[in-house]
């Protein structure tokens, strides 16, 4: 709809309307009735090391939880992956208010916001860096976050937000379990994408959560506290930091249920 064209000109991905040639452009609209169930596809696993989590930081278009993703601790596999895959990162994408912020949809259903934890493959890179350039180097499980309930686990983030305001903060934050902000469905789809912000590289295996978690309004709140500015510059809150919607074009997305 409108708001989503005016922020396909928002400054911020005002770059990307140059991005050509990309076939498999992330985010999309998943449309539920044309996505196809794929019996092949396993159930995920995941198996984070709560102990492997090193810092929380602003970034300047998200703030970010970073791995330590020397060893494979962190990992997921099963699902539509070959092997096993290793958390590197995981961060959000959010509106300004309720009625948007996620980068994909659902039926054109969108949500007040989205979590993208970000896997690398180890067996065909030897870094993160290298993995971003190759073809399925990477997975980024989405997980859509729902005005409800109070989120106890995602408090904890919440709570080092005012530490990492300013873009380039960053603070220490150990022992956190990323698994707890994964809702308990198993189900999912997944397409074959992009990174959502430059470098727009075409490596990620995308892996979307059917079902959304649910957060609280005053936790939504602190996200939009979140600022794009370094200290000392005018401050530009962090909101509407999601890429719009790209051509699905010759893709078809897989869904693990019936
Ligand atoms: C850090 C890097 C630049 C940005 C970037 C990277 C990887 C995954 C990313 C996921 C993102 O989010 S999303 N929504 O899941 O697509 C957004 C940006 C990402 C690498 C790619 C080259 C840079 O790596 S580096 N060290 O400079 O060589
Ligand atoms: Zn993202």
């Amino acid at each position: 709809s409108s708001y989503r064209l005016r922020d396909a000109l928002h400054p911020l991905w005002q770059s990307e309307l140059s991005v050509s040639g990309g076939t498999r452009q992330s985010p999309i609209n998943i449309q539920w009735r044309d996505s196809v169930y794929d019996p092949h596809l396993k159930p995920l696993k995941i198996h984070y090391d709560p102990t492997t989590c090193l810092y929380i930081w602003n970034n300047g278009y998200s703030f970010q939880v970073e791995f330590d993703d020397s060893a494979d601790k962190s990992v997921i596999m099963g699902g539509p992956l070959e092997n096993h895959y290793r958390l590197k990162q995981f961060h959000f994408h959010w509106g300004a208010i309720n009625e948007w912020g996620s980068e994909h949809m659902v039926d054109s259903k969108v949500y007040p916001a989205e979590l993208h934890l970000v896997h690398w493959n180890p067996v065909t890179s030897t870094s993160f860096e290298e993995a971003v350039m190759e073809n399925n180097g990477l997975v980024v499980i989405g997980v859509f976050l729902k005005l409800g309930a109070h989120h106890a686990g995602l408090q904890k983030l919440v709570d080092a937000l005012p530490a990492v305001r300013h873009k380039d903060a960053i603070v220490e934050f150990d022992v956190f379990d990323p698994s707890c902000l994964m809702p308990s469905c198993p189900d999912y789809w997944t397409y074959d994408g992009s990174l959502t912000t430059p470098p727009l590289t075409e490596s990620v295996t995308w892996i979307i959560k059917k079902t959304p978690i649910e957060v609280d309004q005053n936790q939504l709140e602190e996200f939009r506290m979140l600022l794009f500015t370094s200290a000392g510059e005018e401050e530009k809150r962090m909101v509407d930091n999601f890429r719009p919607l790209q051509p699905l074009m010759n893709r078809t997305v897989r869904s693990s249920f019936r």
